[in-house]
């Protein structure tokens, strides 16, 4: 019903029928979101998890662990790439510590949603227990609930935490059922020799898992905090209606699991951009996912989907404000 409307609103605005290419899709998709042919997009908000990898240790990141500490106070201190375009674009940036190796001081603007103070290295037995992985899940969703109660219905996440590529391309791997080697890329950075490392590391503790396929046991053993509370958050939005922003590599691997969970979800995700890592592409494939934009990024953060922001306002305000053929007395096509 909804989309039939929607379809004609579309349709009947002054352009050739198709002419706003996927900003027609997206103005369909994000009514459709939220049921109704004049769609307002309220509050954006962008969640980042944080949280510290066990992996970390075993040189799969160009760069050190404490960096993940090091970048929340930077983000709380308004300096990282996603603070900029969050308040270039008016959109509310909220930090949550999922499980940084460190103690922080209570009184920071930071979330708490600590499991513990980084995962276990996942190379030879489980990142964390299945009771530590159900309170991300849990955690992720009060999160979002308790932005949802101020009126927000746009939210796009993302992370840090270095070693996290590492978590996201096995779980890759093992729910796609593709080979490492076309999963893993180079991250923060790493060179030729360290990539092949990476990839050693990788398979190794593949091999070393005798678990299932089930995506609950995979998030358990190669997850990471902010990884499955991202999934968590994920979940909750959809249950909610609202609009999911889905950033790049780790955060589309967590919107796999949460696929995995809720096959309904694929309706109310915005693939926001492309990644340059690696594994992005072959991911969003797999999940016949059409990103908004291609900008060679690969950063994190969320940093896709404040950039792709814009976007879905303009698409919005295209629905609501061009004039029809009718009502601007433009002849229709003959
Ligand atoms: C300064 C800095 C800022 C970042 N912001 C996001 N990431 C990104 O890089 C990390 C993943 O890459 P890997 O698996 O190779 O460690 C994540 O923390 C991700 O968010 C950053 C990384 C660094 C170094
Ligand atoms: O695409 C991403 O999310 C990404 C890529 C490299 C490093 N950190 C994040």
């Amino acid at each position: 019903m909804i989309t039939e409307d929607l379809k004609i609103l579309i349709d009947n605005k002054t352009k050739p029928p198709g002419s706003l290419g996927m900003l027609e899709e997206l103005a369909l998709q994000i009514g459709e979101i939220l049921g109704t042919t004049s769609p307002e997009l309220i509050q954006p908000h962008l969640v980042v998890f944080a949280a510290d990898h066990g992996i970390a240790n075993e040189g799969v990141s160009a760069f050190p662990q404490e960096v993940t500490r090091q970048m929340v106070l930077n983000f709380l201190n308004g300096g990282a790439a996603i603070n900029v375009f969050c308040r270039q674009h008016d959109i509310h940036l909220q930090v949550v510590d999922a499980g940084v190796n460190y103690d922080f001081e209570p009184d920071l603007p930071l979330g708490d949603a600590k499991i513990a103070k980084g995962t276990a290295s996942f190379l030879h037995g489980p990142a964390m227990t299945a009771a530590q992985m159900e309170r991300c899940l849990t955690k992720g969703e009060a999160v979002v609930a308790e932005i949802e109660a101020k009126g927000c219905n746009v939210i796009g996440f993302g992370e840090m935490g270095i070693g996290n590529t590492s978590s996201a391309a096995v779980l890759m791997s093992l729910l796609c059922n593709l080979p490492m080697a076309d999963c893993i890329g180079r991250g923060t950075g790493l060179n030729d020799q360290q990539l092949l490392r990476k990839q050693e590391i990788l398979e190794q503790a593949v091999a070393n898992y005798s678990g299932s396929r089930a995506v609950s046991e995979l998030m358990t053993h190669f997850g990471g905090f902010e990884l499955v509370e991202m999934t968590g958050a994920m979940l909750a939005a959809g249950k909610r209606n609202m609009v999911i922003l889905v950033d790049g590599f780790i955060a589309t691997a967590a919107f796999l699991c949460a696929l995995q969970l809720d096959p309904q979800l694929k309706s109310k995700a915005v693939f926001c951009h492309e990644s340059e890592e690696k594994g992005h592409r072959l991911l969003l494939t797999h999940l016949k996912a059409k990103p908004l934009l291609g900008l060679g990024l690969r950063l994190g953060e969320g940093t896709g989907c404040a950039l792709a922001y814009p976007l879905l306002k303009s698409s919005v305000n295209f629905l609501n404000e061009m004039a029809s053929f009718q009502s601007a007395e433009v002849s229709g096509k003959s």
